[in-house]
C-alpha cells in the first residue's frame, strides 16, 4: 500500500495555493485526496472537482472544497490513477468505473499527474481488460459490435446484477491481450454508436506519471 500512498503524497507537493484540483478515483488517488485534504488543514487554499461520486462524497469528509462546474473555466491540476501505464504512457483507466468523467476531467486539466505502484507499468496495454462505458439502450447490440472487432467481452457484473457508473451506464471489458495502436483502437471503438467513452488515455493529455516502488523510492516519468 506504500508504494500507492507514496506516490499520490508525491503528486500533491505539485498543488498551489488558489488552484483548482481534479480529484482521480481508486485506491491511488484516494491517498491524494487524503493528503490533500491534510494540507487543507494546515492552511492551503484551493477548490476541486471530483472524478466520481465516491470522491466527491470523500473529499467532503475531507474539508476540502466542490467547485460546481459552472464557477470554474478549467483545472490547474488532476491526480488520478491508472490501471496500466505503458512505456509511451499511454493508459488503460476504468477499473473502478470512473473512466468518463475521469477523462473529461483530465482533458480539461492543464497538467494531469498520473498516479501508481510500479504494478502498473507494463511494455505494452491490454493484459489489463479495457473498461469501455456503454449506454443501457441497445447495450446488447453495442456488445455485438464490440465482439465482431473479435474480442472477448464482457458486461461488468455487480452483486446480482449489471455494475452501473455514476453516469447511469454500463461497464463493457475488453479482453484485447495487446494492444499495439492505442489511439486507432479508441477511435475505431468510438464509431460504435452506444459507446459513450472508452478507458484508454492517450498519452498527448498525460504530464507526469509518478511511480511508487515497493523499496519505498517514487520516480517521475
Ligand atoms: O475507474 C477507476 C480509475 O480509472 C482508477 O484510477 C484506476 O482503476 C486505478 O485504480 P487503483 O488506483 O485503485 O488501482
Amino acid at each position: 500500500m506504500d508504494a500507492k500512498k507514496n506516490a499520490a503524497e508525491r503528486a500533491v507537493e505539485y498543488v498551489q495555493h488558489g488552484m483548482t484540483i481534479g480529484l482521480g478515483t481508486g485506491t491511488t488517488a484516494y491517498w491524494a485526496v487524503l493528503k490533500l485534504g491534510q494540507k487543507i488543514r494546515e492552511g492551503l487554499h484551493v477548490n476541486a472537482v471530483a472524478t466520481s461520486v465516491g470522491t466527491e462524497k470523500l473529499a467532503k469528509e475531507n474539508n476540502i472544497p466542490i467547485a460546481p462546474f459552472s464557477e470554474i473555466d478549467s483545472i490547474d491540476l488532476a491526480i488520478d490513477g491508472a490501471d496500466e501505464v505503458d512505456r509511451q504512457k499511454n493508459l488503460i483507466k476504468g477499473g473502478g468505473g470512473a473512466l468518463t468523467r475521469e477523462k473529461i476531467i483530465a482533458y480539461n486539466s492543464r497538467k494531469f499527474i498520473v498516479v501508481v505502484d510500479e504494478s502498473k507499468l507494463v511494455e505494452q496495454l491490454g493484459k489489463f481488460p479495457l473498461p469501455v462505458e456503454v449506454l443501457p439502450f441497445g447495450a446488447e447490440l453495442t456488445l455485438k459490435r464490440i465482439l465482431s472487432m473479435g474480442v472477448e467481452a464482457t458486461i461488468r457484473q455487480a452483486e446480482n446484477s449489471n455494475y452501473i457508473t455514476d453516469n447511469g451506464n454500463l461497464i463493457v471489458d475488453c479482453r484485447f491481450g495487446s494492444i499495439t495502436d492505442p489511439s486507432s483502437l479508441d477511435a475505431a471503438l468510438k464509431t460504435i454508436p452506444g459507446i459513450v467513452e472508452t478507458g484508454i488515455f492517450l498519452n498527448t493529455r498525460v504530464s507526469t506519471v509518478v511511480v511508487g516502488f515497493k523499496t519505498g523510492d517514487v520516480n517521475e516519468l
